[in-house]
């Protein structure tokens, strides 16, 4: 390794173009050595004005450049197994974008490829764990003091949904987040999954099951409540209320600015997930450049990835079925701690 940590970003969208300004220009310690799209033409406009990058229209070929020591996947999700296997094969770190792998039974094989390495190099992109919110919520349960949590309530709206968004992908993409979010704040496995969906917002594209209403069942018999809604035209608004044997606490509120005026007062809604997460995805990847440059992996694991899908995959069954779904989660590896630890 450099001076700095030279990270190859695969994929140059949405997330990625945002992944590459925040390695040059936000987080210390790191520098962006290679960009890879298939579409060149945009993985050229992500890389302009970088020094010493280099371009590539293929994933694995951006691995082999020079100066690459780790790799951020933000690829769409079913090229992420590969590109897994591929920074494991080469023994590179990598921070892999959610879901970590939508199919289990690819997402299982990561699990079991690292498992074999016998160390970890992979973190997940739950960034909610890095948002000040959800840090405030954890150490506010962990500490004990609003006693045993009973139900989450959570709210997760986009104002809308990609043209590639189906009604799988409001559980197997969006509530992700929320799936790995209960994991962590209650330190327990999702044991099973109900989904509801009220008619069809006027809205949502044509077929999308928009909104939908997700219950979860956690092992030691918590709820878990998520109203998903990627078309609400309205704004990008994250909440989440714990409501404890004790007390409650609610996050997501205060996000944005209020604005006062002599016309009256006004409150600022994000737009885009960019906005409302923008602190904790640059702590995130800060934390995984500073882990990473200390021969360190921390942060959400490949277990946490593989539970996350194996969650949404029972959702997706449940969504088809109407059906209440068990989850079944395979035995975890000794590479890897506690529930959503
Ligand atoms: N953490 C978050 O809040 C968050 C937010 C948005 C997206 N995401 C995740 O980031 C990933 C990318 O989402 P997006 O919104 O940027 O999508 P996008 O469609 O905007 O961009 C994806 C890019 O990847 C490229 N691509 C396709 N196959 C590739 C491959 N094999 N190797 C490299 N690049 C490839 C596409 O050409 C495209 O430019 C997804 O996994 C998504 O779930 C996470
Ligand atoms: O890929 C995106 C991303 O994960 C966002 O954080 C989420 O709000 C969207 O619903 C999802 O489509």
């Amino acid at each position: 390794m450099g001076e700095l940590l030279g990270v190859a970003v695969l994929g140059a969208g949405h997330m990625g173009a945002d992944h590459v300004r925040r390695l040059d220009r936000v987080v210390s310690g790191a520098r962006v050595a290679a960009v890879a799209d298939p579409d060149t033409a945009r993985a050229e406009e992500t890389a302009a004005g970088i020094e010493g990058v280099s371009v590539h229209a293929d994933a694995t070929a951006a691995l082999d450049a020079p100066g690459v020591d780790a790799v951020l996947v933000a690829s769409p999700g079913p090229a992420h197994e590969e590109a897994l296997l591929a920074a494991f094969a080469r023994g590179l770190p990598v921070l892999c974008e959610k879901p970590m792998v939508p199919d289990p039974a690819g997402a299982l094989r990561v699990v079991e490829a690292e498992a074999r390495l016998g160390r970890r190099l992979a973190q997940i992109g739950f960034m909610r764990r890095y948002d000040a919110g959800y840090l405030r919520l954890k150490a506010l349960l962990d500490g004990g003091r609003l006693g045993r949590p009973l139900m989450l309530h959570c709210t997760h709206r986009n104002v809308s949904s990609p043209a590639h968004f189906t009604s799988h992908m409001l559980v197997n993409s969006s509530v992700s987040h929320e799936i790995d979010a209960a994991r962590w704040l209650l330190g327990q496995e999702l044991t099973a999954v109900t989904v509801l969906r009220p008619a069809p917002s006027a809205g949502a594209p044509e077929g999308l099951a928009d909104p939908q209403f997700v219950l979860l069942e956690t092992e030691r018999g918590a709820l878990v409540d998520v109203e998903v809604f990627v078309n609400c035209g309205f704004g990008y608004q994250v909440r989440c209320e714990a409501v404890c044997e004790a007390g409650s606490a609610r996050i997501g509120e205060e996000e944005a600015m209020s604005v006062t005026t002599r016309d009256g007062a006004r409150q600022e809604v994000p737009q885009d997930c960019l906005v409302r997460f923008a602190d904790a995805y640059d702590r995130e990847v800060q934390t995984w450049v500073d882990a990473t440059r200390g021969g360190r992996v921390t942060g959400p694991s490949a277990w946490d990835g593989y539970a996350a899908s194996t969650v949404a995959e029972a959702g997706v069954r449940a969504l088809e079925t109407g059906r209440r779904t068990s989850v079944a989660l395979a035995p975890r590896p000794a590479l890897y701690g506690g529930a959503g630890r």
